[in-house]
């Protein structure tokens, strides 16, 4: 199955969070779990925050930021009839407002999955609920707001 980021021309796949091009940067790569969408990731032990086996909550935000903005493309090409996989220079969106609740510690050393449920789309503008869990854990939500850039934009 193709990644949503897979699909982002080579322009904006530098991301940190998420670019294929960043050989530095985390690759995160996020996938349609039936009308939601789903990405994993496990963080490596550097990202551990004051007490080493739990992890730091900007990577935490960082995870949910990435999954956020390439289901928002993936959720508003699915709105407009398309599939964001077969398309050539698909929507590119960016994270305007990301509001994480830290709901528990997040345990390091395991497998980790972000989720993101479709609110709305209104216009450039995709609302989604997001969740970070550890296994049947929930250990962050989050809500998000994304744009889609204009097409001229750099
Ligand atoms: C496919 C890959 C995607 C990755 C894209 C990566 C890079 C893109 C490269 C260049 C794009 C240019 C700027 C972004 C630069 C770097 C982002 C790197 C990726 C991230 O790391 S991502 C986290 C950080 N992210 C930002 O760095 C966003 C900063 N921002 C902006 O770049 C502009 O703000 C933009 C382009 C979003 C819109 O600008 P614009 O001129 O096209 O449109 P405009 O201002 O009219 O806003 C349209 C409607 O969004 C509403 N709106 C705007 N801002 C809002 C806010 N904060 N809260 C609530 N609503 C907001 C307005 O209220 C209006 O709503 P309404 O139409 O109802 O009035």
């Amino acid at each position: 199955m193709k990644a949503f980021q897979d699909c982002y021309p080579m322009k904006y796949a530098h991301c940190y969070g998420c670019g294929r091009e960043n050989a530095m940067g985390l690759q995160l790569k996020s996938y349609w779990n039936g009308v939601d969408t789903q990405a994993h990731f496990t963080p490596g032990m550097q990202y551990s925050g004051g007490v080493p086996g739990h992890v730091y909550g900007g990577m935490i935000a960082s995870l949910l930021d990435c999954h956020g903005t390439a289901s928002a493309a993936a959720f508003a090409c699915r709105e407009r009839g398309k599939d964001m996989t077969q398309e050539a220079n698909p929507a590119r969106f960016v994270t305007v407002s990301l509001s994480v609740n830290f709901k528990r510690p997040t345990p390091q050393g395991v497998e980790l999955c972000m989720r993101a449920q479709l609110l709305g789309v209104e216009g450039r503008k995709v609302r989604m609920s997001l969740c970070l869990l550890a296994g049947d854990q929930v250990c962050a939500t989050a809500d998000m707001l994304a744009i889609e850039l204009l097409p001229e934009a750099p």
